[in-house]
């Protein structure tokens, strides 16, 4: 298998970018962040007991694909393990031009989803509840994932899926050991965060794109 490697650091003029479109967009951003929490009360879309800040940071971190310029690859993307749509909804309130999929494989997460987009309006989502192994990928669509599945895990999933373009947020310590044991021959860019000792929130964290 090959599974070449690059990693790219990214300094906190990209955090910065990220936190103006979270100002830009602050209004359908807070709307998100109101439905969100009253959502988690009832079922654990993200940590129980988790502040509104963090959650508000959870967000800004959703958005450092479109600083960093990646996301103009496709029209059409999936996230798929979005839980509460992280980084999905983010994502849509910001690129309106694009098509985006709300993808889970737990129901009652998803019928929360649909209560969030439907209440704040956003009318360039849609929601698929079932397994990514059976969602039915159209060529050209991009996929984007947070902290939802390991990088042999997803490939196996996706299995003869024609999949181009994959984002994954992730921890960056073991990720090199993730990508070699792919099963299959990916090329991988490591986007790893590096934003200081005032950020403590993105320490160890990163993107990685994953292309054939
Ligand atoms: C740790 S949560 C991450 C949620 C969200 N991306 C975030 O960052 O807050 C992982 C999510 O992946 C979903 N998941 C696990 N296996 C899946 C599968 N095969 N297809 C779709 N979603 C899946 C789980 O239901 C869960 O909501």
């Amino acid at each position: 298998m090959k599974h070449p490697i690059k990693t790219i650091q990214i300094d906190s003029e990209t955090l910065s970018k990220a936190r103006e479109l979270y100002s830009e967009h602050e209004k359908e951003m807070e709307a998100y962040l109101d439905i969100l929490l009253e959502w988690n009360e009832k079922i654990n879309l993200v940590s129980r007991n988790v502040s509104r800040e963090t959650v508000r940071e959870h967000i800004i971190h959703s958005l450092l694909p479109i600083p960093l310029g990646l996301i103009q690859w496709h029209d059409k993307w999936i996230d798929s393990g979005t839980g509460g749509g992280l980084p999905g909804i983010p994502l849509a309130i910001c690129e309106k031009e694009k098509r985006w999929i709300l993808n889970d494989n737990v129901r009652k997460k998803m019928k929360a989803v649909d209560d969030i987009v439907n209440k704040i309006e956003l009318k360039n989502a849609d929601i698929i509840a079932k397994s990514i192994s059976l969602v039915e990928l159209e060529k050209g669509t991009g996929l984007v994932t947070k902290h939802a599945f390991k990088i042999k895990d997803l490939l196996r999933l996706l299995g003869k899926a024609p999949w181009q373009t994959i984002l994954m947020w992730k921890g960056v310590e073991d990720v090199e050991k993730e990508v070699r044991r792919a099963h299959k021959d990916i090329i991988a860019t490591i986007y790893e965060f590096n934003f200081g000792k005032d950020e403590p929130f993105y320490e160890g964290k990163g993107i990685v794109k994953i292309e054939r």
